[in-house]
Formats: C-alpha cells, structure tokens, sequence
C-alpha cells in the first residue's frame, strides 16, 4: 500500500467527516485515543452552557431544572446502545475502579454461598486491585487467577473484553456461557471496547468501563455501570449512598435502595464532567458502529502491514481476535516512543517494553496511519531514539 492509495482510502470513507468535530492539533497524529480521547468540538460550548447558563444562571435550581439531578440516569440511557443495553440499565458517574467494586459486591450478595473471585492477574491493574481490596474488606473469599482455568464454585469473574497491554480480544459470549455454566455471575470492563466495535451485553450480569479513551468524554469523564435487568431489584449496591436511595429528599435514618438503576448512583453527580459525556453522546448517537469497527481493523492491519517484521507484535495478527490497538515490543521501546513522539506521532509506552498505538476511527484516517509507520520506521531505521533526552522517564507514561 503506498500513500496515494490511502488517499484515495481517505477520499471514500465513510466516516470521513466526524474527523471535523474534533479538535486535532496541527502536526500531531494523535494514535492515543485508547488512553484519552480526542476533543470533540462541540464540548466547549455545552461545558460554556453547564458552567455559565446552569450553574450561573440557575444556581440550586439546576438540580430541578437543568436536569443535574437525573443526569447519571439519561445520560446511562444514552450511552446504553453502545454497549447493546436499553434504557434504565445503565447508569454513569464515578471511576471505572469503583463501578468494578460495585459490580463485583453486588455479584457477591448474589451469590452468597460461593467463596470464589475469579479475576485476571494480567487485567488492567486497577481491576484486580478492587477485588484485593473488596476480598480483604469482606474477608473469607478466594482470589483465583484467571490462569488457574477453572471458574468451579466461583461466585464472579471479572474480566476485560480488551487487553489494554496487547489489544487481544477476548470471546464475550463464550466467557459469559461458560461462567453461567459454572453457576457464576460475570462483570465485563469495556474500557477499551466502548466505541471501538460493537458490544452486547444482553446475556452478562454487569459491566462497567470509562468514557474518556474512545469516547472522547474526557480527563476524568465519569464510567458507566450496566445491570442486567434480571438481576435488578435484587442486586444491590453497597456504596450506599444518598443518591440511590428511594426518597432520598425525605431525608430518612436508614438506607432504602430506590428501585431499578437509580439504586447504582451513589451521590452527588460531576455535572461539569457529565455535560462533556453529554457533549460526546451528541457525536456518538449518530455513529454507525460496524462501520467504525470495520474501520478500525482496516487502519490496525494497514499499519502491521507497514511496520512489517521490524518490532515485534504483541497484539493478535487477526484484526478479529484484537480490538482497535496495535501493540509492539521493543527492549528500547521507551526511548523509542519518546522519539515518535517529538516528531509528532502520539502513542504510549507500557511497561516493560511495549509501544502502544490506539486507532480512533472517527478521527483517524488511513493517511495518519501511512505517516505514522513512516514516521516509526524513520526513527528506527537512523537510531534517532538513541539521543540521551530520549531516556528521561516522565512520571506518566
Ligand atoms: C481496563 C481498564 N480498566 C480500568 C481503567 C481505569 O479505571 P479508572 O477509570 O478507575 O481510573 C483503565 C484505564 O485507565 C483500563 O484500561
Ligand atoms: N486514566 C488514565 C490516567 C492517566 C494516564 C493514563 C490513563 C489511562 O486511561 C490508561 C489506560 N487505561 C491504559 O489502558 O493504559
């Protein structure tokens, strides 16, 4: 594949022009959208209306009349046909981390006779860290790593669809059957599914993920939490808080859930965080995601076939077996990624020794995709990752 040909790729996109609503410094090919996401343009001026109009002009009475108060609820809704759910099964607000301690306590409750979490030791490490930290909270309960193989006697398995180290993409639906065979529940985190393919969670009991990587929500944009409307009025959320109580005005002694998702708020909304997810929803909901995720294995396989042989890759040579990542390790690939970087191509560095790239189909063309292996190559084929300044770790990486 040569450039004029992903010009000419670019020209018959489908997707090509949701790349204009967003903002895209000049000179930057931006392969991080699997980290933190793109600005949309519009965000701007429904966060200008959230801080002046509401909050401003409203004061206290936004939380009646600009609709703050139910904002974990419509904007759940909203959300929810991205990840296959309906509406009133899905609620936002919080970090991921704490949607993963709600979900796994709620599978808990349920499954009172099972002394078993199953979780991945390879997962994103917040994921395992909750449940270390629920387990040691409730006490009596069996960390088992997913490596083990066996979900015998588990009360939940929680796991990543997407591997956020390689990108390998795991079987939802199979998972999901074999832990219901087992007897047990299951919690998905689609941190990095969620607007890079297409999701069902109609057959798992809960899932949880952010909106700041491929939903472009932004640095801190609240996480979602999905509830199986099988288990809902029996699940229960033990960070009970004030929110999700059934009168919480009434200002009761004890702790009533309200019934169906409002039960899963917690308590007061990020209303500022919440209005750029409301900003982002207003791209997404005119999204169609085959074509994103059609897109996304186009431009992850056009730049394997670029880079070739040259690293070696992590993530699965199948785009079906992947999600919209491309992960390659190198022994210098810290120094090497600085380089990339000063020269305009934007990935991350995992450690010990791996240079992720994440493809954003709705701003990313096959062009991006062309320079940037062009750019890689450059930096590998003249050493230039060796200059020392390359060397230097930043404390974020
Ligand atoms: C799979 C996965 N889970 C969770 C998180 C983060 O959780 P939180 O939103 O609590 O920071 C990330 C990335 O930050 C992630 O990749
Ligand atoms: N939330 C962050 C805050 C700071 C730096 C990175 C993140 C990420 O999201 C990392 C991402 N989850 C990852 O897959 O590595």
């Amino acid at each position: 594949m040569d450039r004029d040909q992903c010009l000419a790729l670019d020209a018959q996109d489908p997707l090509r022009a949701f790349k204009d609503e967003f903002v895209l410094p000049e000179g930057v090919i931006y392969l991080v959208g699997n980290s933190l996401g793109a600005l949309p343009k519009r965000t701007a001026e429904r966060m200008r209306r959230a801080v002046e109009d509401e909050w401003g002009g409203q004061l206290v009475g936004g939380w009646n009349h600009a609709g703050w108060y139910d904002l974990p609820l419509t904007l759940g809704d909203r959300l929810a046909p991205l990840i296959g759910a309906g509406p009133g099964q899905v609620v936002v607000g919080n970090t991921t981390s704490i949607a993963i301690f709600q979900a796994v306590a709620a599978a808990l409750r349920l499954r009172p006779d099972r002394r078993v979490i199953v979780s991945d030791a390879q997962n994103f490490p917040t994921d395992h860290y909750m449940v270390q930290g629920l387990a040691g909270l409730v006490g009596g309960y069996e960390i088992r790593d997913l490596a083990e193989g066996s979900f015998a006697d588990a009360a939940v398995v929680l796991l990543s669809e997407v591997d956020y180290r390689t990108g390998a993409r795991r079987d939802m639906a199979e998972v999901t059957a074999a832990a219901h065979a087992a007897g047990a529940l299951i919690v998905w985190d689609l941190c990095h599914s969620v607007g890079a393919m297409e999701v069902d969670v109609s057959d798992v009991d809960f899932a949880v993920g952010c909106t700041y990587k491929y939903l472009s929500a932004g640095p801190g944009a609240p996480a979602f939490l999905y509830v199986n409307p099988r288990h809902h009025g029996t699940a229960e959320n033990v960070l009970s808080g004030w929110h999700g109580h059934a009168a919480p005005f009434a200002f009761e002694t004890d702790f009533r859930p309200a019934d169906g998702m409002r039960r899963f708020v917690i308590s007061t909304p990020h209303v500022l965080s919440l209005a750029a997810l409301d900003a982002a929803l207003d791209v997404w909901e005119r999204v169609p995601m085959a074509q994103v995720r059609a897109k996304s294995k186009a431009l992850t396989s056009l730049f394997v076939d670029l880079v070739g042989d040259r690293l070696e890759l992590a993530s699965p040579a199948d785009p079906e077996a992947r999600g919209s990542q491309i992960s390659l390790r190198h022994p210098d690939g810290y120094p090497i990624m600085r380089a990339l970087i000063d020269r305009g191509v934007h990935g991350d560095f995992r450690a010990p020794d791996t240079l992720r790239f994440g493809f954003a189909p709705l701003y990313l063309g096959y062009t991006d995709v062309y320079d940037a292996a062009a750019t890689l190559l450059e930096v590998l084929d003249k050493e230039l990752w060796r200059d020392e300044k390359y060397a230097v770790r930043l404390a974020v990486t």
